[in-house]
């Protein structure tokens, strides 16, 4: 039996990893997980059992009780915690702004990469974005890259997507929370080994969706 094809999209928030990956998927009729999804989900029920995010120990206790589920569709992504559909509440200012905490702890990643990999070995081939899916989750997926773009022009697309807030703003959250995610100690962000660094700068989601279908293709 062949293994599923593993596409692994890595990279800093919002180099596109979200929509470029669901483009992908969809083209190529693969599923599609957010591991992102997940941590902000796990941190979402924390929250809402009133786990005290600073406390290590307390959030590894507490995460081995929540229950996550996520569905792969590509044109219709969704995840639930402890039963209840999170996609909206895991989008807000105090999720956005707690989620490196919880994903910095060991115990939540193991937790969190053991379901990705019981996904990945369901799918008959998936489309994984994260930080750590070429590096930790999917080492050996046939196709990693690391999607990139400058810190400007990431600010400027997260601003237009929330109505055209403050950029300079949302230039600084994002870069604290790629500083987090890059110097934690267990999995941080990096480029894997292997990985295919595509910069989208100055390219459309249409462009980037095709260079990646072409680089998919080529890996035959
Ligand atoms: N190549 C592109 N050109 C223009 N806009 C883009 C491009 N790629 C993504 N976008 C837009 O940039 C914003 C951020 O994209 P997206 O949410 O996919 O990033 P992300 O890397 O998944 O972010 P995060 O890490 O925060 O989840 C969205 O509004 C998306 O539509
Ligand atoms: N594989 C992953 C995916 C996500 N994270 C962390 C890092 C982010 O700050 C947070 C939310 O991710 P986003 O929705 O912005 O992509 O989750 C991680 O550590 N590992």
């Amino acid at each position: 039996m062949t293994s599923p094809l593993v596409v692994a999209i890595d990279g800093p928030s919002g180099s596109g990893k979200s929509s470029t990956s669901r483009g992908v998927a969809a083209r190529l009729d693969l599923a599609y997980l957010d591991t992102g999804a997940m941590y902000r989900a796990m941190t979402w029920a924390l929250l809402q059992h009133g786990v005290d995010l600073t406390d290590s120990d307390a959030v590894a206790v507490a995460a081995e009780k929540i229950s996550l589920e996520s569905g792969t569709d590509p044109a219709a992504p969704t995840i639930h915690a402890d039963g209840v559909d999170v996609a909206e509440p895991i989008r807000s200012d105090e999720v956005t702004g707690s989620v490196s905490l919880v994903a910095a702890v060991p115990r939540v990643r193991e937790i969190l990469v053991d379901m990705q990999r019981a996904t990945i070995a369901g799918s008959h081939g998936i489309v994984v974005e994260g930080r750590d899916i070429g590096s930790t989750v999917a080492p050996d997926a046939p196709v990693k890259i690391y999607l990139v773009a400058d810190p400007a022009a990431r600010a400027a697309r997260r601003a237009a997507e929330n109505g055209g807030g403050d950029a300079a703003a949302t230039e600084q959250a994002l870069a604290r929370r790629d500083e987090i995610d890059s110097t934690r100690a267990t999995s941080p962000l990096a480029k894997p080994e292997g990985a295919v660094v595509v910069d989208s700068t100055h390219m459309t989601l249409d462009e980037v969706i095709d260079a990646i279908v072409g680089i998919v293709d080529a890996a035959g």
